[in-house]
């Protein structure tokens, strides 16, 4: 692919949020596709000018005047960081294996070692704004989703348009190939875990681990890989502060991806969209619930309801709400979709999320209730509400479900804890008014014991249910503060 056509410089300089949509809506109007490397240099210069050292007061004379700034981004950069992502890949490749139409594994992973050869030694990995081709350009440094979309920017530059971008909820790799069935891990995940880049996923599916999805992953069309770094965006200057000019740009273009339907098989986009609606609503466009909704319903629809985020995206939102009732009840479903897993050590980011919830949220909710006296008389208060101590067992319970059968415990005494004081909140009336359902039951109510004790065994007695998620104050952008310290992340020379 040679430097640019008419078609992208007539665009530039780019001096507005919206000269940059432009852009976007212009590449995704393209008949050969979006120019991926292209897209994610400017949007990664756009980034870095607003909110790289804009923390120091007065740093620009624009804080003062509160205007809204836009950096002006030149022809002549681009083309000069695009030029040399080219130089760099078609380099390291041995142009005799480009006269193939589809890709091999050898060439995925030659590839894979070529943006790995460049990133520096050592650097902290789950840093912000390290997901883009210009902070691999410019700065040598990716984080772990960076990875997978350089290598499949990469392909598009060499001419294969075969090699897409595979996501899990916390990690990615590549398809590629004749009917794009054969998968290859291009980057790492998570600290201290052995890179196995080359290797095709297989394994890792069959182990049910919630990494993977058990073969529910996204598979991104092109388009939906631009969704990928629009979601990618990390509009944050400091842990408190965030550009508005790089979040509202993040808003448009999701809303434009929206509208393609680029993001209707893209759970995660749907929920990152939700939360920028809720902190900016857009008039006359869907709520931001909604949209929280829309995610569970393609998750349902593609993905065999296999996604666990969708569910905590919902009860996060619910919980800022304080729409209590339904906030449990969504992270009861979260439960229910994660007892499909078995609990792997390199799941530890979903641990986290229910560890938030069971430990920290469920609690403070009981607390905060436990004195309310409902001034609405139809309104029964949460603690005496069996509806919601259903749904906490079910919570419990999924929980439990993901732990059986798993190679690694996910209970401990903690929760155990937190679990016994949030439950024994309850009035004891609620119990009353419960009957646990088992799946195998005849009509008959009792069952014999040993069929009750094989029930117990099998644990397959609970109805499915309706579940949900954690708050997060903080907002998480794709895979960079996902991915933690790995020293071998950038140690390409000790493959
Ligand atoms: F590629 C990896 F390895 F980085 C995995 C991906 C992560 C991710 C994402 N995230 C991760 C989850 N995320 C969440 N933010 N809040 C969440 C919730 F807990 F509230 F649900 S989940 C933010 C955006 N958003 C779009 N696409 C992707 S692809």
């Amino acid at each position: 692919m040679a430097g640019f056509r008419d078609r992208e410089k007539q665009h530039f300089p780019l001096e507005s949020s919206q000269a940059v949509v432009d852009l976007f809506v212009d590449q995704l109007e393209c008949s050969d596709g979006p120019n991926l490397a292209l897209l994610s240099t400017v949007i990664g210069a756009t980034e870095h000018k607003l909110t790289i050292n804009r923390n120091v007061s007065g740093s620009d004379n624009h804080s003062k005047t509160l205007e809204p700034i836009f950096p002006v981004i030149e022809l002549s950069t681009i083309e000069a960081l695009y030029t040399k992502f080219i130089t760099d890949v078609k380099s390291g490749v041995d142009l005799s294996s480009l006269r193939k139409d589809v890709a091999t594994r050898e060439l995925v992973k030659r590839v894979s070692d070529i943006i790995w050869s460049r990133l520096t030694r050592s650097y902290y990995k789950d840093k912000a704004h390290l997901q883009s081709l210009y902070s691999y350009l410019t700065g040598n440094k990716l984080d772990c989703f960076g990875v997978a979309f350089a290598v499949v920017a990469a392909f598009q530059v060499l001419g294969f348009n075969d090699v897409h971008l595979a996501l899990s909820e916390d990690h990615a790799w590549v398809v590629f190939g004749e009917d794009g069935t054969d998968t290859a891990e291009v980057t790492w995940h998570g600290k201290g875990n052995e890179d196995k880049r080359g290797q095709p996923v297989g394994l890792e599916v069959t182990e049910k681990s919630w990494l993977y999805l058990c073969g529910q992953a996204v598979i991104c069309t092109k388009e939906m890989e631009v969704a990928a770094l629009v979601s990618g965006i990390n509009p944050s200057i400091s842990a408190t502060k965030d550009s508005v000019e790089m979040s509202s740009l993040q808003q448009d273009l999701l809303w434009v991806l929206y509208d393609k339907q680029h993001i209707q098989k893209y759970p995660m986009a749907l929920g990152n969209l939700g939360d920028l609606e809720e902190i900016n609503p857009s008039p006359g466009r869907p709520s931001c619930k909604s949209l929280y909704l829309q995610a569970i319903d393609a998750s349902k629809k593609y993905y065999d309801n296999k996604h666990v985020y969708p569910y905590t995206y919902l009860g996060a939102y619910l919980y800022r709400k304080r729409h209590y009732k339904a906030a449990i009840l969504a992270w009861s479903e979260a439960a229910a979709v994660v007892s499909n897993f078995n609990y792997n050590r390199q799941d530890e980011e979903i641990y986290k999320e229910f560890l938030e919830i069971a430990n920290e949220f469920i609690p403070n909710i009981v607390k905060a209730v436990s004195n309310e006296n409902s001034s609405d008389p139809l309104k029964l208060p949460l603690l005496r509400d069996p509806e919601v101590y259903a749904n906490l067992l079910r919570f419990y319970d999924g929980i439990c479900e993901w732990e059986e059968d798993s190679s690694t415990p996910v209970l401990h005494i903690t929760w155990a804890h937190h679990m016994v004081f949030s439950l024994s909140k309850f009035d004891p009336k609620v119990r009353e008014f419960l009957t646990v359902a088992s799946e195998g039951d005849s009509d008959d109510d009792d069952n014999s014991d040993e069929e009750n004790n094989e029930h117990e065994k099998r644990r397959g007695s609970h109805s499915e249910s309706k579940s949900g998620p954690s708050l997060r104050g903080q907002r998480r952008s794709v895979g960079s503060d996902k991915v933690g310290k790995h020293e071998n992340g950038a140690n390409a020379n000790d493959s």
